[in-house]
């Protein structure tokens, strides 16, 4: 005899998924693949400023917006939320009818994964709303599909990504990284970013294919301070020799203005500063939370940026928070 309900509950309804932005502490770039990627290592670290994305069954797919930046980020089917979740849906044969809400705290186009967030926060909470029953792996699948940073969001924490960045180790850290995010006007494309880059290596004569550009590596030195918990020993990995970001030249490149950004920061008291990625966002690793007010204030006071935000790393990956 069948039982009168069905052995799991349903999920209450909404499902809110929280997703937290991240910073990669170290991002190098190899060559430029025949498939238009570039090999990484890159040492991803998720941090407390968060993306809220909720789903809620509807006859169609929407998606929705809130937050001081919702007029930057596309309210249709090229959301990388809505992309996330057709793929959900595609592979277990379900009409993707959803409403997806996303509460946007993450600073659009930044270097800090946004998008990226909102699509593994999809992903999970369609995958609770629906009851798919996909395996971590499969949705790890589809993270990929949507993007290179996309996994990563799902997992958080700490992780290295080799290939184009989705295939991800898990790195160890030994305590909290206190950080102050200096929020900029207007974005950066990461595409356009990755094309100077390659640009840059091509006008400085070593070429940019893979055959110029040596494989990329993450450095030991840089994990052993993720591991000890050792902000001074991070801030000097991050202080090295060509720096942790080979995405920075190309970025700095693009938007000059970051230079006034990043001494504003180091003359406020970081022990570090780099941007975030792709940028504009530039990161700036502090001792502890005292310093990262100070630091704060310190950008805000310059004119520099257009925000300040301290935050902490690791954080958690995406989680349901309603259940
Ligand atoms: C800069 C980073 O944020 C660092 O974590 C990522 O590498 C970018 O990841 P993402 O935004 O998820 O990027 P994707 O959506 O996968 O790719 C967008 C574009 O960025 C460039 N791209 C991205 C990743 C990669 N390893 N090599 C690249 O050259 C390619 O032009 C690609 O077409
Ligand atoms: N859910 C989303 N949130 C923000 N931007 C989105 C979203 N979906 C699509 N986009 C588009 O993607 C572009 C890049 O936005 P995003 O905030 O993901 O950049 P990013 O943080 O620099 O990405 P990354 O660090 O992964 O390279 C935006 O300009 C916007 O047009």
């Amino acid at each position: 005899m069948s039982p009168a309900y069905p052995a799991y509950p349903a999920p209450p309804v909404p499902v809110t998924v929280r997703v937290p932005a991240k910073v990669n502490v170290q991002l190098a770039v190899g060559g430029l693949r025949p498939d238009g990627y570039h090999d990484l290592a890159n040492v991803f670290l998720a941090v407390s400023l968060h993306d809220d994305v909720t789903a809620t069954p509807a006859d169609t797919l929407r998606i929705t917006v809130e937050g001081p930046d919702a007029g930057r980020v596309p309210q249709d089917r090229t959301n990388l939320a809505a992309r996330a979740a057709e793929l959900l849906a595609a592979r277990h044969g379900i009409e993707p009818h959803v409403h997806l809400h996303i509460a946007k705290d993450i600073p659009v186009a930044g270097g800090m994964a946004g998008g990226s967030a909102d699509a593994a926060g999809a992903v999970l909470a369609c995958d609770a709303l629906w009851g798919t029953g996909a395996s971590r792996d499969e949705l790890l699948e589809i993270c990929a599909e949507v993007g290179s940073d996309v996994p990563f969001s799902l997992v958080g924490g700490a992780a290295l990504g080799r290939g184009r960045g989705e295939l991800l180790t898990p790195v160890e850290t030994g305590g909290t990284f206190h950080w102050v995010f200096a929020v900029a006007d207007g974005g950066l494309s990461t595409p356009a970013v990755y094309r100077e880059c390659d640009r840059l290596r091509e006008a400085a004569g070593t070429g940019s294919g893979v055959a110029d550009v040596p494989a990329p590596d993450p450095s030991a030195e840089l994990l052993d301070a993720l591991r000890n918990g050792d902000p001074r020993a991070l801030a000097a990995a991050l202080n090295s020799d060509g720096g942790a970001n080979d995405l920075q030249p190309a970025a700095v490149s693009l938007r000059p203005s970051l230079e006034a950004v990043l001494r504003a920061g180091t003359e406020a008291g970081a022990l570090a500063g780099i941007v975030s990625g792709s940028g504009p966002t530039t990161a700036f690793l502090t001792e502890d939370g005292a310093a990262a007010r100070k630091v704060a204030d310190g950008l805000r006071a310059s004119g520099t940026c257009r925000a300040a935000r301290v935050a902490t790393g690791p954080a958690d990956g995406a989680r349901v928070i309603t259940r």
